[in-house]
């Protein structure tokens, strides 16, 4: 799709070809981001920006014989870089080397490349060991150069295990070697200072994450379980408030070919039911409308707790800087002329939405595990009882809630960062062998509510117990070796058990009668039948 873009404009050279060439590089980005494909990310960013200072407007189209060629190596390097990278099954099935994003069937790599310094060879042998038992193929390699690496299939990841906390100017360039080599893995470097100048240095180098001497290994551990989840998003929506008819027509049909949803309201009076209805992540709002104006309304959302921090951006002939600065002081957040630049109205709105996306999600996620936090996990599976309910067929939805076991004697006898520890790694052991539909929160200290879309109780009960059986077996690191821990669990299921809450209840119930049959182990419970347990105590 880009490519052929591509080619349309530079044979053509119409500014309109060249705008929707600019759009495919931005969708083509933002679909890298979602599979985290840092490398490839960056390179599309590179041509993105190259782009766009070339956009200009239409007397300025076809850019020059010079220009065109610069882009044409730029398109050149991203799909050299998208083909290498790329699975080879999924090669086959691939003739165009950058395709519409739609059309990549990507298969993530599960492998990792260990690169470390002889001195540390023990931390990289106990990170090996951890990443092995959550399904990661590992090699071990050292900081000099092997060119065997490079035949072999690309890495999810590279882990860079230097000597010493600053890079020297060999490993930086073994660095930057295997970022040229692997665009598309994600690289980590272990160890390094807190401190800008040097972050900066490996960054350059093409290092994406840098990771404190004081954090690791944990870190890594959680770095890379991120990788292969994809980050599946909702899409964004816009509600736009606009009594022009034309406006309307020319901003859904630009947001829509970024992907984007829209949802016009012509009357500023319909502004607080169509945000109860649609639950917009952005509101574009004209300046000037029938019986009041945009920055009027702005003003009463903004004395509204729900939509005091919902992004307003407006969208007015207005030119007078004394009134935009004044629009935006009574609660917008950003102005844009009419006519707008298609590109700009496209760019603004999705930097606005991506943080706000970001200050909501990191309200709703726990600081420790990256899961949903209780009020976001309870909230959430009450929307999934009612999913299962809304559903035509009679749809099954198990939940269980998770206990590690004798939780402060760990903490008493290793000291909380490893208590802290082994909740991650139970986290993640969730993380790795759930579903991304599969609801997983940290309910409390050391519990975890977990719950099963489409799994009836007979099913989830050998999922969990599985889980049960290899979270037995993972090692947890401590300053004097490894240690092991157990969770207990208690399910119950829909549609035996009825509403969110008495799933809870029926769940925790069953997992305190786990408890008091010894430990490490799954119960199920029954409605009316296991609330009883509840008044027993050890
Ligand atoms: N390290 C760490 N400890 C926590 C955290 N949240 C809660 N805890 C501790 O978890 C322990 C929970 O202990 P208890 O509820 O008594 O139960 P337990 O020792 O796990 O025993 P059983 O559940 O009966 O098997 C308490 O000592 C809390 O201080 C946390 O975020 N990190």
């Amino acid at each position: 799709m880009l490519q052929k873009r591509w080619a349309r404009y530079a044979a053509q050279g119409r500014f309109e070809q060249f705008i929707e060439f600019a759009i495919a590089v931005n969708s083509l980005a933002e679909y890298f981001n979602r599979l985290r494909l840092p490398g490839l990310v960056r390179l599309c960013e590179g041509l993105e920006n190259a782009a766009l200072a070339r956009l200009g407007e239409e007397g300025t189209h076809p850019v020059s014989a010079q220009e065109i060629s610069m882009l044409q190596r730029q398109v050149d390097a991203l799909a050299g870089a998208v083909a290498t990278s790329r699975n080879v099954a999924a090669a086959r099935r691939m003739p165009e080397a950058v395709a519409a994003p739609a059309d990549i069937d990507w298969i993530k790599p599960r492998s990792v490349w260990m690169i470390a310094a002889p001195e540390k060879r023990g931390m990289a042998h106990a990170l090996t060991e951890q990443l092995q038992f959550f399904g990661f193929k590992v090699s071990e390699h050292g900081w000099e150069n092997d060119h065997g690496m490079v035949e072999t299939e690309r890495p999810l990841a590279v882990l860079f295990i230097p000597a010493s906390d600053i890079a020297t100017a060999s490993e930086s360039g073994r660095i930057a070697g295997i970022r040229a080599a692997c665009p598309a893995s994600q690289l980590i470097y272990l160890g390094v200072e807190s401190e800008i100048e040097p972050i900066v240095a490996l960054m350059r180098a093409g290092i994406d994450i840098t990771i404190a001497a004081e954090d690791q290994p944990a870190m890594v551990l959680n770095c890379i379980l991120d990788l292969v989840q994809t980050n599946e998003q909702e899409q964004y929506r816009v509600l736009v408030v606009e009594d022009s008819r034309v406006a309307v027509a020319l901003i859904r049909r630009t947001l829509s070919q970024h992907g984007i949803s829209t949802h016009a309201i012509h009357d500023p009076g319909k502004l607080l039911d169509a945000l109860e209805s649609y639950k917009p992540d952005l509101v574009l709002m004209d300046m000037y409308m029938p019986r009041f104006n945009g920055v009027e309304a702005t003003r009463v959302l903004r004395q509204m707790a729900a939509y005091n921090s919902l992004p307003v951006v407006y969208l007015s002939g207005e030119s007078a800087v004394g009134m935009q600065v004044e629009a935006l002081r009574l609660g917008g957040d950003q102005f844009l002329m009419k006519p707008f630049n298609p590109v700009l109205l496209a760019a603004v709105v999705k930097t606005r939405i991506e943080r706000f996306r970001e200050v909501r999600r990191s309200t709703r996620l726990d600081g420790l595990t990256g899961l949903l936090n209780h009020t976001a996990a309870k909230s959430r599976l009450k929307a999934m009882v009612e999913e299962a309910a809304a559903a035509t067929a009679e749809s099954p939805l198990t939940v269980a809630m998770i206990d590690i076991d004798h939780f402060k004697s760990i903490n008493d006898a290793y000291g909380h960062p490893v208590g802290d520890q082994v909740i991650r790694g139970l986290a993640w052991l969730l993380k790795g062998r759930l579903r991304s539909v599969d609801l997983i929160g940290r309910y409390g200290g050391e519990e975890f509510l977990v719950a099963l879309p489409g799994v009836t109780k007979d099913k989830a009960l050998s999922a969990i117990d599985r889980i049960r059986r290899d979270f037995s077996g993972l090692p947890h690191m401590h300053q004097g070796g490894t240690l092991h821990a157990t969770f207990s669990a208690g399910i119950a299921s829909l549609p035996e058990v009825d509403t969110a809450a008495a799933l809870t209840e029926v769940a925790d119930g069953a997992l305190l009668q786990a408890k008091r049959l010894g430990r490490n182990r799954v119960e199920v419970g029954q409605d009316g039948l296991f609330p009883i347990y509840s008044v027993f105590s050890e």
